[in-house]
């Protein structure tokens, strides 16, 4: 159920799902009776609903759920924009056993309703709200009255997650089949409230040959690649991950980090340290390990131990050309390796230059882990991602371009590997944004890639894990929590595995 499609990818179940034997009016039947369904929850028999309906086939699980309600006992109002007669295929027919009036839009008066059914627009929204529609919606927006959004609320693009001039704020949205990206990227997955997927009769088999690339993140995107450690094993066969400090007035970052990659499950864990840090670390760490490195040399030094097979840089490293030589470092050793904060920065506006580098060694997993500030600063001068329609295209376009997997954060975060797939975050809380909190994400993904999670699965895994220990813990929140959370997180996990 986790897989997330696009409006076009949708159209091309729709077609198959019929191709197949399926009757469109037949899916339009319960997908306005699953409409119908969601007000009858939220209010009884006898309440007044109101249904709004644009000139497509959103329209058309409008009359749906009009005729559906009217059935159950609701005093049902249908407003329509554009004529009855100029509606076809399945909504002209839906509009036909609709035995009520379709009064012209400018009438509908929301305050009056005690339910609004939204199916204006849906997957078929071609271009801003304008007119009519527009002021439908302002309206809509500003009665207060509940919304019910048909597919999505409308004005949102779905595939996007984007406002088209404006967009109704429903209290809840009913889609169809699977999500869509709009359903999960800001603004969109707070304009549709709590979504709802109904199960229309479109088959699963259709999804083998549509191949979404999108998912939902959760386990069954990295569960297969993350198991519980085998019962014979032993801490060298979980690996061992190296994390890079700064100096001694930011050692915080990179322990944090260092403590992440120990609790997901790393063997062993080393911070690289200068000097001049190196008994603040020795003083703070006792599972973790520290050894002396002050130049890229000495990092590099480190590395040639293969043993240590993954590397976590950028935490409170500082931005300039000795970090651009650790991460150069880095990335030619045969490491794993996970880029963030000041490691992105100190490329700014040099994407390619990075991309050259992991270009060298594309055998091995590089994961970034920007916020959108670091995403920007990093993407600078490259237009095709600064222009991207949207988080996702964004995302997925620099995973491309630079050849790495993309962890672009947010209350959205997307993971987007080079190869198209991409994973959209939805299981986190706001209380995640606090100092430290990427930190330790950066230290979680470096575990899972000393692990020998791939880097896509490794990402995605650590991006759910650590919101879910966020969440858990939610108000009050630091990020010293999250590292203490992971047990209680990753026992339900491995328990649902069957492990
Ligand atoms: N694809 C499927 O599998 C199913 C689709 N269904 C419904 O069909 C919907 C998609 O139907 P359509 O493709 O007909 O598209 P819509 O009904 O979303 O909208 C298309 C219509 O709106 C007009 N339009 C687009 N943008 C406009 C704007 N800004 N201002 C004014 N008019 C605008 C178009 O000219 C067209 O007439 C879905 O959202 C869903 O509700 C359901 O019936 C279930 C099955
Ligand atoms: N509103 C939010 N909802 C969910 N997760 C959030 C929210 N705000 C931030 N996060 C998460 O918190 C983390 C913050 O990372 P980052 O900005 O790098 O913080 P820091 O640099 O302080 O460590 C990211 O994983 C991000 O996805
Ligand atoms: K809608």
């Amino acid at each position: 159920m986790d897989e997330v499609l696009t409006t076009r990818e949708m159209a091309e179940a729709d077609r198959l799902a019929m191709a197949g034997g399926a009757s469109g009016p037949a899916l339009m039947d319960r997908a306005g009776a699953a409409v119908a369904d969601a007000v009858c929850r939220r209010r009884p028999a006898g309440a007044r609903a109101m249904v709004v309906c644009g000139p497509g086939n959103n329209g058309g699980d409008g009359f749906v759920a009009a005729r559906v309600l009217a059935a159950r006992g609701y005093r049902v109002e249908l407003f329509l924009l554009g004529s009855r007669d100029a509606l076809k295929g399945d909504a002209a027919q839906a509009a036909a056993r609709w035995s009520g009036a379709a009064r012209p839009l400018t009438e509908a008066q929301p305050a009056a309703a005690d339910v609004v059914v939204d199916a204006l627009f849906g997957a078929g929204l071609a271009r801003d709200l304008d007119g009519e529609a527009l002021a439908a919606v302002e309206r809509i927006n500003a009665s207060g009255t509940p919304v019910v959004a048909v597919d999505v609320p409308s004005g949102l693009d779905g595939d996007t997650g984007r406002v088209r001039g404006a967009a109704v704020r429903a209290s809840e949205t009913v889609t169809f089949f699977r999500l869509k990206p709009g359903h999960l990227l800001y603004p969109g997955r707070r304009l549709c409230g709590p979504v709802r997927v109904a199960d229309i009769g479109i088959p699963e088999s259709v999804l083998e040959a549509i191949r979404p690339q999108t998912r939902r993140n959760g386990p069954s995107v990295f569960g297969d690649a993350f198991r519980a450690p085998d019962e014979e094993g032993h801490k060298y066969g979980r690996g061992h991950a190296l994390v890079v400090s700064g100096g001694v007035e930011a050692t915080g970052a990179p322990r944090l980090a260092a403590r992440c990659a120990l609790r997901i499950g790393a063997g062993l864990v080393t911070v690289a340290s200068p000097s001049d840090a190196l008994a603040v670390h020795a003083a703070a760490l006792t599972a973790v390990m520290v050894r002396r490195a002050d130049t890229p040399a000495d990092l590099a030094a480190l590395l040639a131990d293969r043993r240590r097979n993954a590397v976590a840089l950028g935490p409170a490293l500082g931005v300039g050309a000795e970090t651009r030589e650790r991460v150069a470092t880095a990335l030619r050793s045969g490491a794993h390796v996970v880029l963030d904060a000041d490691a992105l920065t100190s490329f700014e506006g040099e994407a390619d230059a990075l991309a050259g580098l992991v270009g060298e060694r594309p055998e091995r997993g590089v994961v970034v882990t920007p916020h959108t500030g670091e995403f920007a600063r990093l993407c600078r001068g490259r237009a095709d991602i600064g222009e991207a329609e949207s988080k996702l295209a964004a995302a997925r376009a620099a995973a491309a371009a630079l050849g790495v997997v993309v962890v672009l954060k947010g209350p959205d975060t997307v993971v987007a590997a080079p190869d198209g797939r991409a994973a959209i975050n939805a299981n986190g809380t706001p209380w995640l944004g606090t100092a430290g909190s990427g930190d330790s994400l950066t230290g979680m993904t470096a575990g899972l890639l000393a692990q020998s999670v791939p880097a896509y699965e490794a990402a995605c895994a650590a991006v759910w894990l650590h919101a879910e220990a966020g969440a858990r813990i939610g108000p009050g929140l630091i990020a010293e929590d999250l590292s203490e959370a992971l047990p209680a997180v990753l026992r339900e996990y491995f328990a649902g595995q069957g492990a």
